[in-house]
C-alpha cells in the first residue's frame, strides 16, 4: 500500500475527534470490522457486570428490584438510548430480543389501524422480520406485501395496516430514506415501523423529528451491550394511550403487584414490557452505554462516512479494476452517495468465503453473508483510519493470492 495512503490515515487518526474513545474498549492488534455485527466490548463493564451479580444478585438478593433499580432498568436504560436515536425521553423501553420486539411493533400497529388488511415489508428484510410479520399476518388475517423500498409509494393504499422497514439493508449497507417515506406510509393512513438495528448508534435517525410511529432495535453492534442484550422498542408519545401490546405481560401492568386477574396497561413505553427482564443482560448494556457520554451522533456520523471513504479509496488504489470498475474481482453492492449508505461496506467476490477465510486468519475480522458477499463494519468509536488503510492492503494481498474460482 502506498506510503502517501498511510500519511494521509495517520493525518486522519490525528485529526480525529473521536479517537480518544478507542481506549474505553477491550481490544487486541486485530482489526475488527464486524461492530456491525456484534459490539466490542467496553473494558469497564466486566467488572460493572461482577458488581450486579457479586453484590446486587450475591448479597442484596431479592431487595435489589428496589435499591439497585432492576424494577425500573427497562425505561431507565431506553431514556439512555433515546438521544442516540433523537427521542425524547419516556418513549423507549429495552426488554426482549429484536425478533420479539418486531413482534410487539408490527401486532400492536396492525391493532392501530382495525380494518385494514395489509402488512408492507421490505422485499430484502433481514430474515427474521419477514418470518415474524408473516407470522402476525397468519394470526391476525392480514396478507404481506412484499417491497422494495423505492417502489413503496406502488404498494401503499387505503388496505395498509402496517410498513415495516429496515433503515440500513443488513446485506447491502444502503440505508433507507426514513423521513420521506415515513411521511408515505402515513400519508396512505398506515403506521410506520422502522428496525433500526444497522442504523442505531452509527449515524442520526432522529425517530421525533421525523415523526415515526413505532421502531425497534438490537443493542449488541453498534450499541455495544454484548451477545444478546435485550432490545428496544420505541412507542412514540402520541401512541401510548392507544398501544395494545399483544404481549401483555405483568411487567406492563398498571399494578404488577397487585397480581389482579385481568390486565390493565400501565401508562407510556411500560406497554413495551412483557415479563421479567434479563437482568445481567441489561445492567451489562447499561455499562456498556456510558462509551456515548459526551458523544454527538453527528461526530459518529461524520467519521463513518469517511472511514468507509478511506476504505475504498485504499482499495480502489490497489485492487485491479478497483473495487467500482467493470472487470473488477470485486463489485461495491453498497451505495456510494453518503445519503444512501449505512455504516458498513458490501463487496461481492465470487470467492468471497476463501476470501473472508484468508482474511480472519491474518486478523482482518469482517463477515461473510453467503453466498458471495463480504461485509466490512465501521464503528467509529473504536476504528481508526490506519486499521482501515491495513485492512484494506489485506484485502488487496488476500485477493492476489485466492485464484479465481476458490471456493473455500
Ligand atoms: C435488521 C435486523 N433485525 C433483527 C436482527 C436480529 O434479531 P434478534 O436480535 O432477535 O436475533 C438482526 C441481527 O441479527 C438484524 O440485523
Ligand atoms: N444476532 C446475531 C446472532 O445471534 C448470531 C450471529 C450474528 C448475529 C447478527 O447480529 C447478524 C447481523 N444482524 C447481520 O446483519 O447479519
Amino acid at each position: 500500500m502506498s506510503e502517501a495512503l498511510k500519511q494521509k490515515a495517520a493525518a486522519a487518526d490525528a485529526a480525529d475527534v473521536l479517537s480518544s474513545r478507542r481506549e474505553l474498549f477491550s481490544l487486541d492488534d486485530g482489526i475488527y470490522l464486524d461492530g456491525n455485527s456484534l459490539g466490542a466490548l467496553p473494558a469497564h463493564v466486566p467488572a460493572r457486570v461482577a458488581d450486579v451479580v457479586q453484590r446486587q444478585w450475591g448479597e442484596l438478593r431479592i431487595r435489589s428490584w428496589d435499591e439497585s433499580g432492576w424494577w425500573t432498568a427497562p425505561e431507565r436504560v431506553g431514556d439512555r438510548i433515546a438521544p442516540l436515536v433523537g427521542a425524547a425521553p419516556g418513549q423507549l423501553v429495552v426488554g426482549d430480543s429484536t425478533s420479539v420486539n418486531v413482534f410487539k411493533a408490527v401486532a400492536a400497529g396492525a391493532r392501530l389501524r382495525p380494518g385494514r388488511t395489509e402488512i408492507v415489508v421490505d422485499a430484502t428484510t433481514f430474515p427474521t422480520d419477514g418470518y415474524i410479520a408473516a407470522s402476525v399476518a397468519r394470526m391476525t388475517g392480514c396478507t404481506i406485501v412484499p417491497v422494495d423500498p423505492g417502489a413503496l409509494a406502488s404498494v401503499l393504499g387505503p388496505a395498509t395496516a402496517v410498513v415495516l422497514l429496515n433503515h440500513v439493508d443488513f446485506r447491502t449497507g444502503r440505508l433507507h430514506d426514513l423521513p420521506s417515506l415515513t411521511a408515505a406510509i402515513q400519508g396512505a393512513g398506515a403506521v410506520a415501523v422502522w428496525d433500526l438495528c444497522h442504523s442505531a448508534g452509527a449515524l442520526p435517525v432522529d425517530l421525533d423529528a421525523h415523526g415515526v410511529d413505532l421502531a425497534i432495535g438490537c443493542t449488541y453492534k453498534y450499541l455495544n451491550g454484548g451477545p444478546g442484550s435485550p432490545a428496544y422498542i420505541y412507542i412514540a408519545e402520541r401512541h401510548q394511550g392507544a398501544f395494545d401490546s399483544p404481549l401483555p405481560g405483568w411487567h406492563s401492568h398498571v399494578d404488577p403487584f397487585a397480581m389482579a386477574p385481568d390486565h390493565i396497561p400501565g401508562q407510556g413505553a411500560v406497554r413495551g414490557r412483557v415479563g421479567t427482564p434479563a437482568i445481567l443482560s441489561l445492567l451489562a448494556l447499561e455499562a456498556a452505554l456510558e462509551v456515548w457520554d459526551g458523544v454527538s451522533i453527528d461526530s459518529v456520523r461524520a467519521k463513518s462516512l469517511a472511514l468507509s471513504d478511506f476504505f475504498l479509496e485504499c482499495a480502489d488504489a490497489q485492487v485491479a479494476g478497483g473495487v467500482r470498475g467493470p472487470g473488477s474481482r470485486v463489485s461495491l453492492l453498497t451505495p456510494v452517495a453518503h445519503g444512501e449508505r449505512g455504516s458498513q461496506l458490501a463487496l461481492r467476490c465470487a470467492e468471497a468465503p476463501a476470501v473472508m477465510g484468508r482474511l480472519i486468519e491474518r486478523g482482518v475480522v469482517g463477515d461473510l453473508r453467503r453466498p458471495d458477499v463480504l461485509r466490512f463494519g465501521f464503528t467509529p468509536l473504536y476504528t481508526s483510519f490506519a486499521e482501515v488503510e491495513r485492512a484494506a492492503a489485506a484485502l488487496v494481498e488476500v485477493l492476489a493470492e485466492v485464484p479465481r474460482g476458490t471456493l473455500a
